[in-house]
């Protein structure tokens, strides 16, 4: 399986748990913002935090949604992160009572450069790979380092051929 090395492990993540997990993610960041338990706005890394910060904004009501565009891998081989697109300077401020939110940590160096730029601000993510662990103040679920996480919007169901062949 060229298409998911060098990782050992393939997690696959169907719609309907990036759901539940963002809503568990919900559920813990709920009121535990620094303005009598208040978030200000969501910012997601953008893509792949976009859906769960979706999530989030709508379970914890919040209607302030930017984004900060982050660009590291391509495929599964990482370069430099770099900044694409920010969010509005002037609501982020230091990133008090900010949430930032995407789909994982992995080396934690996509965090690492948002987290120079917002020092104040929260960092969740639904999954986090030790590597990273440090760099995010809120998660819900960890793997190990070498697995690859499969989210839904890079996966379409297909036919798969039987154990026993014909
Ligand atoms: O902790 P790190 O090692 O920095 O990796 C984590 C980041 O990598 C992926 O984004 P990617 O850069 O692939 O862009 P995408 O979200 O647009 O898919 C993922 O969505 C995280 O943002
Ligand atoms: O889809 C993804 N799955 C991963 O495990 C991962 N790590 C960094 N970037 C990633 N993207
Ligand atoms: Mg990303």
């Amino acid at each position: 399986m060229t298409d998911r090395l060098p990782h050992e492990k393939g997690f696959h993540i169907s719609w309907d748990q990036i759901h539940r997990d963002s809503r568990a993610l919900a559920w813990r960041l709920d009121k535990q913002g620094p303005d009598s338990g208040h978030w200000r706005a969501v910012v997601a890394i953008t893509r792949g935090g976009l859906a769960p910060a979706m999530i989030i904004a709508r379970e914890l009501d919040i209607r302030v949604v930017d984004t900060i565009s982050v660009k590291s891998y391509d495929h599964q081989s990482q370069d430099a992160a770099k900044v694409l697109k920010s969010p509005q300077p002037d609501m982020m401020g230091d990133g008090k009572g900010i949430l930032i939110i995407d789909d994982l940590v992995d080396t934690g160096k996509t965090l690492e450069l948002v987290r120079q730029l917002y020092p104040a601000a929260h960092f969740a993510t639904v999954y986090a790979k030790p590597q990273g662990r440090d760099m995010v103040d809120t998660f819900i679920t960890e793997v190990s380092q070498d697995t690859w996480i499969f989210f839904p919007w890079d996966m379409a169901l297909q036919y798969v051929e039987p154990y026993r062949g014909t």
